[in-house]
């Protein structure tokens, strides 16, 4: 047990100065770095479900719109949770691993990217885009080719996916980035199947001409 706590106070003392060099201050390093990035992953979350929430009452009428219109799931809270708390144990541990700004950046850009996709195809989609997966059709429901969906059948996905992966690669959580890219992608390789059943029912052949001219935006999911 005493040999575990010196092994610990050894790992926790040296270890940051073996992957930063030793000429400038560990903790102001590290408190200027987890502040930008942390304030930059605050401001991402809160700007992505505060728009979805305006855009689903702006499309869909106030009585229509529920909490649930932000999006926010335990699964995901709990996605969320693990990657704050793998920022925090990595920041204490190996420090030099969130000074990889050219990756950060990077993830900075995706966050950008993947939100303007994503908006982009809910105001392209206008009363078509519902959070919950329409089953039966409506009178004003109209198949939307245009915009962004010339170019990939599932934008709105194609986008959270590029967003939601963005957040770790701007945290630079190597384990957060593996399971958010998992995780997301299983999840719309399961939903776009499901919800193509839906739209090829609704539209018919000319779904069908659709999805044979243009991908679904999901990697690996045609
Ligand atoms: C959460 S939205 C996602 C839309 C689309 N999958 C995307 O990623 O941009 C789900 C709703 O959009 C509708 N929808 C999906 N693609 C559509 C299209 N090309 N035209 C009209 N409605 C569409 C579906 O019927 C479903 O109720």
């Amino acid at each position: 047990m005493l040999f575990l706590n010196h092994l610990w106070e050894y790992v926790v003392t040296s270890l940051p100065g073996l992957l930063i060099p030793s000429s400038v201050s560990f903790t102001e390093i590290s408190s200027y770095t987890a502040c930008r990035q942390l304030s930059q992953m605050f401001l991402a979350v809160a700007f992505f479900h505060s728009s979805e929430y305006i855009l689903a009452v702006a499309f869909h009428g106030r009585s229509n719109v529920t909490l649930k219109s932000l999006l926010i799931s335990k699964n995901y809270l709990l996605t969320m949770i693990f990657s704050f708390l793998e920022y925090g144990v990595e920041i204490v541990l190996f420090p030099g691993l969130k000074e990889h700004w050219w990756m950060s950046n990077t993830g900075l850009a995706l966050v950008v990217i993947g939100e303007i996709i994503r908006k982009s195809a809910i105001i392209t989609a206008g009363r078509a885009f519902t959070h919950l997966i329409k089953v039966h059709h409506e009178e004003h429901h109209r198949l939307v080719t245009h915009g962004v969906y010339r170019f990939v059948r599932h934008p709105g996905y194609s986008g959270f996916l590029i967003w939601s992966v963005g957040t770790q690669i701007m945290l630079c959580n190597p384990i957060s980035t593996v399971a958010f890219a998992t995780v997301v992608w299983k999840f719309f390789a399961e939903r776009i199947p499901y919800e193509e059943y839906f739209l090829k029912w609704f539209f018919g052949s000319d779904y069908e001409e659709y999805g044979r001219q243009v991908h679904s935006g999901v990697p690996f999911v045609k």
